[in-house]
């Protein structure tokens, strides 16, 4: 690819340069405002067609949010100089503040969105804090003031209040109706300061993303801290200490655009020959073979908090859906990913998440992108067991959980992790919220007005809680006006027990759950009702139990049914019986044995879904 004539890289200085992001509640406005500046700046055509550009994949445009953060460079003449603008985009979501927060460290500046009519909300104040802690320049735009219900001067004292940021100059604009968007860049460029770094220094590279490209590779970004880096070079990870080649170096504007080399200050991607997506350590140095340099400081690797099993539905497509899983986990090395064997489901997997919706999204793009018909099983936190011998594990499996005898002799504690919420919202749904995170078992550590009738709570509850079906509940108990966001809150001890549910009196290792003492009998109670509606009556009686070690807590019983399916062709030719018995034979094939009862794959899957919430 050439580049534009008029573009040429060296005339880029540090200090001809910004790196900034866009921060915002989900829905607020993020991708249009970078599609608009995209437009702005040439760097896509202002053909209209551009439905945001930066959410790349279907599964983003499909639930309207972002997971992978991408960057774009533009190029923008303000006051008769060039300038070099680097955009980082930030996914909005709770559970990839993780992504966030190594976007925000490749950036000098962000600007933190604001809807005009929704005001701030839970994330808005979350992503605040994290650009605030990273030292960033941060300048308050209000988004949507063409909307009839925009109240600008409310929102702007609820700015003034929840961030004190000076509120005097700030931008109001629209990014749908293109109002006042020439007046971002120049704020860009005036309040945010250029990224440090010397030219003549050796070359040291930060690593802040990286993803898989079908063409050319495992891709990675990197922020040029110091000095310069070609095509041809061989640098050196400080963290593998492993040799590469940059056999390709450039900026994305807004795809891959090679451009031979990047300087100090410039943020752009190369291409080294990486095998897999796991060799690119995010926050890694890189530096030329032969030089030493002090390495940058790298990021927190993500931890994952929500584990599930995934099985296939047909055991057949074992290999298939693990081959969709290797490749899926190329593009999002934040997945872990171990092997699992289930009595009930068979082989499978047990994967971690950094949350809920970022399971649900692996799944959705599990099953749309590979079309894989896949079992997920009830979400699990991470809880924490200390032995009475000071040993200490994290459990991941209801099946790894210690039950109530080896409890009694080895364990001296449980803990689960914990969250600090921060729940945003107008008055009137105080009453219910409060209820709602007591039944959750939380513990409110704060309560503030942040206007005359919005308040902004936070609670102190266990993750578990959260994970679930809490933000359902919040939304349709505050119609929707609730917002709400999490960070971690650390561990805290305690009294968990395992429940198993049996069939037959034999226990099925997938629908185990770990629960608080105090809610066995509820979910108990439960589980066994809506079981029972899922599961088809049989040639015997068929119990279905919930228990406690030894101790059942619930009961319901699927009475027996007489079926023979050959009957109704008595008498009738041979080969419509044949084909009746292979129909059965293959319908078997979907049936979990456990102990004599079979149980059907799409029982699991009813059940499983539905319970997504209990
Ligand atoms: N009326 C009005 N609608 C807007 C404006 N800007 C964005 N929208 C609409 O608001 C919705 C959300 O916009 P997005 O740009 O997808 O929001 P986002 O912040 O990128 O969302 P995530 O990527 O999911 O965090 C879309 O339907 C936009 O068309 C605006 O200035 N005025």
């Amino acid at each position: 690819v050439q580049l534009n004539k008029a573009i040429d890289l060296t005339t880029f200085p540090a200090e001809n340069i910004r790196n900034f992001s866009i921060i915002a509640h989900i829905d607020h406005g993020k991708s249009t405002l970078a599609d608009r500046l995209l437009e702005l700046t040439n760097t896509i055509s202002a053909s209209g067609s551009n439905k945001q550009v930066l959410d790349k994949l279907k599964v983003e445009r499909e639930r309207g949010i972002t997971v992978k953060a991408q960057t774009v460079s533009m190029f923008y003449n303000h006051k008769g100089k060039d300038y070099l603008l680097n955009l980082i985009d930030t996914p909005g979501h709770v559970d990839f503040s993780y992504e966030v927060s190594r976007s925000l460290a490749a950036c000098q500046g962000t600007l933190l969105l604001v809807d005009a009519a929704q005001g701030i909300q839970a994330q808005t104040v979350a992503n605040f804090y994290l650009a605030f802690g990273q030292g960033l320049e941060i300048i308050p735009v209000l988004n949507k003031i063409d909307l009839p219900g925009a109240e600008p001067e409310r929102v702007l004292r609820q700015i003034e209040s929840a961030f004190e940021l000076d509120t005097a100059s700030i931008l109001k604009i629209s990014a749908k109706a293109s109002i006042n968007i020439d007046q971002v860049l120049p704020s860009v460029i005036e309040k945010i300061p250029p990224p440090v770094g010397s030219r003549d220094k050796p070359f040291r590279g930060l690593l802040f993303d990286s993803w898989y490209d079908k063409y050319v590779g495992v891709v990675c970004m990197l922020g040029i801290k110091d000095g310069m880096l070609r095509k041809g070079d061989k640098v050196v990870s400080a963290y593998s200490d492993t040799k590469y080649d940059i056999t390709e170096v450039g900026i994305m504007h807004p795809e891959q655009l090679p451009t031979g080399y990047l300087h100090a200050g410039q943020v752009g991607y190369i291409v080294c020959g990486m095998k897999s997506a796991s060799e690119a350590h995010i926050g890694d140095t890189f530096h030329h073979l032969g030089q030493t340099v002090e390495v940058l400081p790298g990021f927190q690797p993500a931890q994952s908090m929500v584990f599930a099993g995934i099985f296939p539905v047909d055991t057949n497509d074992f290999r298939k859906l693990d081959d969709n899983i290797k490749k899926l986990t190329l593009n999002d090395a934040s997945v872990s990913v171990h092997k699992e064997t289930s009595h009930a489901l068979g082989q499978g997997w047990r994967l971690g998440f950094l949350g809920t919706l970022h399971m649900d999204v692996f799944r959705q793009r599990l099953e749309n992108e590979y079309d894989a018909n896949i079992i997920v099983t009830q979400p699990t936190v991470p809880y924490k067991i200390t032995y009475k011998d000071d040993s200490f594990k994290l459990v991941r499996n209801p099946a790894d959980f210690p039950d109530l005898e080896e409890r009694s002799f080895k364990v001296a504690k449980l803990q689960e992790p914990m969250v600090i919420a921060t729940l945003i919202f107008p008055d009137e749904y105080m009453g219910k919220l409060i209820e709602l995170c007591g039944t959750r078992r939380g513990e409110q550590l704060e309560y503030v007005y942040v206007d005359e009738t919005r308040v902004m709570m936070k609670y102190r509850m266990p993750l578990a809680e959260v994970v679930t079906d809490f933000y359902d509940e919040l939304k349709s108990r505050s119609s929707g006006y609730a917002s709400f966001d999490y960070e971690d809150g650390g561990y805290e001890d305690s009294d968990l027990v395992k429940m198993n549910v049996l069939l037959n009196s034999k226990p099925v290792d997938a629908l185990s759950v770990i629960l608080h003492r105090t809610q066995v009998d509820l979910v108990g109670r439960d589980w066994v009702k809506r079981l029972k509606g899922v599961i088809q009556r049989q040639l015997f009686d068929i119990s279905i139990q919930t228990a406690l070690g030894s101790k059942i807590i619930a009961r319901e019983t699927i009475s027996a049914l007489r079926k023979n399916v050959t009957a109704k062709c008595y008498g009738g030719d041979a080969s419509r019986k044949m084909k009746l018995l292979q129909k059965q034979k293959e319908g078997k094939k979907r049936m979990k044995m456990i102990g004599n009862v079979e149980l059907p794959q799409k029982a699991f899957y009813d059940f499983m879904d539905k319970s997504k919430g209990t």
